[in-house]
């Protein structure tokens, strides 16, 4: 019995366990049991739900894999795991992954993959909300006028990344990159040496696109270190994201970010993105903002995952489509051919001087029906190097079918989320053959026109900018950015470095993507990939321009 003699707590709580053990042991195992319990609770599935796989480890077995795997767990369970232990269902189409006591849905049928993209019934604004928050750090107070802006902003995203908007960042962000290229050649810069292929492409790749995006007031054309901030800041996405101690596992990411939103916060503060050639996707988001009362000083605070969208995915898939292209002297020629007649050349009045000079000019917008060769090579790259998982919360439960032959239908419950992983689809050999793996240049050579079932599959088993309402906005813009710079550099351009000859260095092996990331990196950063570019033959004296109509 406590005393109040001096005696501490402590004495007392001793005193307590020594004159009746039991009751205390009693208490402990009771404990752990409820924390046995729990940690190895199977969250309840209904026979419609699709079929469950229970992790190796009971309850935290599946967690450990995707942290330890990251995106490489979903081909993981949908190939190892299911073929051994579980091929009673044969052909799982779906499953029910128990996570603790929680669970969400994998998708792996094409056709499953695209009835959920449209079902109205799947969201994708949930995440948008629980993910944004944490990854700008925001406040509650300052967070609170976010929420109601949400379908406003979706809506100015996809109506902004249309027709005269759309043409209009193609062609700032491609000339841009045209004056880079059109330097090389030049006294000062007779060869364009780099020494890591990855960072000069990142670095065009992320100011071309800044400068679509802000205009000639660019945050990131005054400051450039900001270039290596967004990448940093990308890298912590996921702890950023979750919240996931980020200031001890990613400071840098952390310490990026307060730059990034320094930066637009002071752009966005004097109404710089009001402009006139600032990008309709940026002016009529920031409208939305300050329409719903988020202030001025916070608008550039919340920007900064736009910019990430617009170019992390973007950039990853331009280093490899350029890897693919230039390594194989087969694959170069052959685009080359293809592309030889839309380069319309002529002469413009040169600046400083009386003399003409000769201009080589792409309509990026032609390039998508009459180049399909190269067209067939940068979906084969998204087909093969794009990870992104699609994910919705199920918010009303929900029928979903394959129509399939035996016209397989799931019920999908109210709360759970739905993922729906592109590096399963994407490498299906019942959609894309036995050489799903392997890079085929050809592949998407006539895709689809046959209209047979073999099409339909493929079709549908192709999402590397996901579908339905939130189907990519930028999808347009990534491919006039991609095919514009390989149109220019496949004609105008000698690329020296990679291949597989000797000497050369070959076409790096992808690594494994994170989780919160879409695109592959290479192994090792790109460090050692030093590739030379100067003017081809006959094109010393060229003038690179773009247009977009
Ligand atoms: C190769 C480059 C790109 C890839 C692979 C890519 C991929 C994706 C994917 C997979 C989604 C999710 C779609 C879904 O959930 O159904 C998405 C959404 C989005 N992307 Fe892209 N993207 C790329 C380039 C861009 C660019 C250049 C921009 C803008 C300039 C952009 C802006 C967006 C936005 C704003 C969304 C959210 C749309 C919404 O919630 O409705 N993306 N993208």
């Amino acid at each position: 019995m406590a005393s109040f003699t001096g005696t501490s707590t402590l004495d007392v709580l001793w005193n307590d366990v020594s004159s009746s053990p039991n009751k205390y042991l009693t208490l402990l195992a009771l404990s752990a049991l409820v924390f046995f319990v729990r940690w190895a609770a199977t969250p309840n599935v209904d026979s419609r739900e699709p079929p469950l796989i229970k992790p190796a480890i009971p309850g935290v077995g599946h967690i450990i894999n995707l942290l330890m795997r990251q995106v490489d767990f979903y081909p993981y369970v949908f190939h190892v795991l299911t073929s051994k232990a579980y091929s009673r269902e044969k052909k799982h189409l779906a499953m029910t992954i128990p996570l603790a006591d929680k669970k969400m849905y994998l998708l792996k049928s094409p056709r499953l993959i695209q009835a959920a993209m449209r079902s109205k019934s799947l969201s994708f604004e949930p995440f948008l909300l629980e993910y944004s928050q944490n990854l700008l750090g925001m406040t509650d107070d300052e967070f609170a006028p976010v929420p109601k802006s949400v379908p406003d902003l979706i809506q100015a995203v996809h109506s902004s990344m249309a027709s005269k908007h759309l043409h209009a960042m193609n062609a700032t962000a491609l000339n841009y990159i045209a004056d880079e290229i059109n330097a090389i050649g030049s006294f000062s810069l007779p060869s364009l040496d780099v020494n890591n292929a990855w960072i000069w492409i990142r670095t065009l790749i992320t100011k071309a696109t800044t400068n679509a995006m802000f205009g000639h007031r660019n945050p990131f054309h005054f400051n450039p270190s900001l270039v290596d901030d967004l990448w940093a800041f990308d890298n912590g996405t996921f702890f950023l994201g979750t919240n996931l101690f980020p200031r001890i596992f990613r400071p840098r990411s952390v310490a990026a970010r307060a730059r990034l939103q320094a930066a637009l916060q002071k752009y966005y503060a004097a109404r710089l993105d009001e402009g006139p050639d600032v990008s309709q996707i940026m002016r009529a988001r920031a409208a939305v903002l300050r329409a719903h009362g988020v202030p001025n000083s916070s608008v550039g605070r919340f920007e900064i995952p736009m910019v990430q969208v617009g170019i992390v995915n973007t950039m990853p898939i331009m280093f490899w489509f350029f890897a693919r292209v230039v390594s194989r002297p087969e694959v170069l020629a052959r685009a080359r051919t293809e592309l030889l007649p839309l380069v319309e050349e002529s002469l413009a009045p040169a600046p400083d001087s009386s003399n003409s000079m000769r201009q080589a000019t792409v309509n990026i917008s032609v390039l998508g029906d009459r180049a399909p060769f190269l067209v067939s090579c940068f979906r084969e790259t998204n087909r093969l190097y794009n990870h992104a998982v699609i994910v919705r919360r199920v918010m009303a439960d929900t029928q979903l079918s394959d129509d399939d032959e035996n016209s397989t239908t799931y019920l999908l419950k109210k709360g759970t989320d739905v993922h729906m992983p592109a590096n399963v689809v994407h490498r299906l050999p019942e959609a894309w053959g036995p050489d799903a793996d392997e890079f085929q240049p050809e592949r998407f050579l006539g895709g689809g026109a046959t209209g047979t079932e073999a099409d339909r599959m493929r079709k549908a088993a192709t999402i590397p900018f996901g579908g339905g309402l939130h189907l990519c906005p930028g999808r347009n813009f990534a491919f006039a950015e991609n095919m514009g710079l390989m149109a220019a550099l496949v004609v105008g351009y000698d690329v020296r470095g990679l291949g597989d000859g000797p000497g050369l260095a070959p076409v790096p092996r992808a690594a494994t993507v994170g989780l919160g990331h879409a695109i592959a990196t290479p192994m090792g950063g790109g460090v050692g990939l030093r590739v030379s570019i100067t003017r081809r033959q006959g094109w010393e004296d060229v003038e690179w321009r773009f247009t977009s109509s």
